[in-house]
């Protein structure tokens, strides 16, 4: 019988399977942030271990650092601790750390695939849920908790029960303006936060061979908000256009001999899947969260749902509480609802792409007086690549907020960039859990296009509307 993707990948770093029924990857990289990994260092050195295959753990500074500058220092004292505490133990255990301020530092899950980290066939693990972006590049890439992200420092391996296989196939051509963003959250709402649980997503299909690397990183980072633990697309030449010239790629015949491997990275044909889903890309609009879940997501030209239109008494509910939290009625024109800041950034929505898109919308127009946009770059390269093509100027021209320094910021809110309580974002990033954004804070998901429209209507909007 024919393998899928991912069970080509998980065979070939099979160690050994248990009698449970636990298998033992092998881990070809290992990333790590501040968050989650102070306490899996403190285990390692109090058991007297180190770090099994430092060359193949890589580090970064993403969630705690400042965004206006990269000399600021970082206020919450918590947070400083944790950032100090991943450069003592990277120092410590010989790991490299990419640090606020060097020009390789970023979003993990944005500098993995930008300083060519990433590639086919691998299997990658980070703390970090969002992992799942990674699985872009038809890598095998699952986030991993703190006694897991110790176990892999002392043994570079993982011990991990296989999902199923679930085929999420997107045929058909996405409408103009409608992006890799609205494409999962439409699916989120039609599948659920539960809709991927207990399985790995490959997306397939028309839309997904045309869309660009940077669309399958944003499809594939909300692979966990529908429940996965992964989602991967297959490899083809867009993936080896991106990266050809990336740092550390083989050439001449090494890379003509990684090629013919990562061509047989696709399912076969005759590859059966546990769950399919289909999805007719040409019948999308641009989409917008309206609740406190990715899933309580419409398009931009419908309305607030009433909670009875749910006949899922536990949908029902939580389309209360989230209405009540949101502080909307329904039958509100998604339309009508006025936002006070924009927020395009995240691991999400924050590659050199996703810039493009808002400045295109931008250019030689105005943020409404009653917004604050901010827009956050992935990674400093990202920066230098937008300064390189002239996207600061458009930005600070139209009155937004082009930060400095790259990081996770107001996605999580883990540094000093937050809303107050009670106002409302349209943010480009990932979650709209309750308080995510700052106690208090309010929500839209939505895409780089739609934010920076909304940001010039100063209400939801997508740039046909201006
Ligand atoms: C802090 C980190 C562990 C967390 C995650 O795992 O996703 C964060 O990145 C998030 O997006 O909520
Ligand atoms: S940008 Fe947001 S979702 Fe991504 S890793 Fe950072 S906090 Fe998590």
């Amino acid at each position: 019988m024919g393998k899928t993707l991912t069970q080509k990948i998980w065979e070939e770093h099979l160690v050994r399977r248990d009698s449970t029924g636990e298998d033992l990857l092998y881990v070809d990289l290992h990333m790590l942030h501040e968050v989650n990994t102070p306490q899996a260092f403190d285990s390692l050195r109090a058991a007297g271990r180190t770090v099994r295959r430092p060359e193949l753990t890589v580090a970064t500074e993403d969630h705690n650092t400042p965004t206006v500058s990269t000399s600021r220092a970082i206020q919450r004292p918590d947070a400083l601790e944790q950032s100090s505490l991943l450069r003592s133990n990277c120092a410590e255990f010989g790991v490299r750390l990419h640090r606020l301020g060097e020009p390789t530092q970023g979003i993990v899950h944005v500098i993995g695939p930008e300083l060519g980290l990433t590639r086919p066939g691998m299997t990658i693990v980070c703390c970090d849920s969002h992992t799942t972006t990674q699985g872009a590049f038809g890598t095998l890439a699952l986030g991993i908790g703190t006694k897991q992200v110790e176990h892999v420092l002392a043994t570079q391996t993982l011990s991990i029960r296989r999902p199923g296989d679930m085929a999420v196939t997107v045929s058909g051509r996405l409408p103009d303006g409608t992006t890799a963003k609205d494409l999962v959250l439409a699916l989120i709402a039609q599948i659920g936060t539960a809709g991927g649980q207990g399985h790995l997503i490959e997306y397939r299909g028309e839309a997904i061979s045309r869309m660009s690397m940077e669309g399958r990183m944003t499809l594939c980072n909300m692979s966990v908000e529908a429940g996965s633990r992964a989602g991967v697309v297959a490899p083809d030449e867009t993936t080896f256009d991106y990266l050809r010239h990336r740092p550390g790629m083989p050439t001449g015949a090494d890379w003509a001999a990684e090629l013919a491997y990562w061509r047989t990275l696709v399912s076969d044909d005759d590859a059966t899947f546990d769950r399919e889903v289909d999805i007719d890309a040409a019948a999308l609009t641009p989409y917008v969260s309206w609740g406190t879940n990715p899933a309580q997501s419409v398009s931009l030209d419908g309305r607030v749902p009433a909670p009875t239109a749910f006949t899922d008494p536990a949908e029902r509910t939580a389309a209360e509480r989230a209405l009540a939290y949101m502080d909307l009625r329904p039958g509100q024109l998604m339309r009508d609802l006025a936002v006070d800041t924009v927020f395009v950034g995240s691991c999400t929505n924050s590659r050199i792409e996703d810039l493009r898109a808002a400045a295109a919308v931008l250019q030689g127009r105005k943020v409404a007086d009653s917004i604050q946009m901010i827009i956050v770059p992935g990674s400093a390269a990202v920066r230098r690549q937008a300064c390189a093509e002239g996207l600061d100027a458009v930005f600070t021209a139209a009155g937004a907020d082009f930060r400095q320094a790259a990081g996770c910021s107001m996605c999580a809110a883990l540094n000093e960039d937050r809303l107050r309580p009670g106002q409302r974002a349209a943010s480009t990033s990932n979650r709209n859990f309750e308080g995510r954004q700052g106690r208090g804070s309010r929500t839209h998901l939505v895409s780089p296009a739609v934010a920076a429209a909304t940001a010039v209507a100063g209400t939801l909007a997508a740039p046909t509307d201006l």
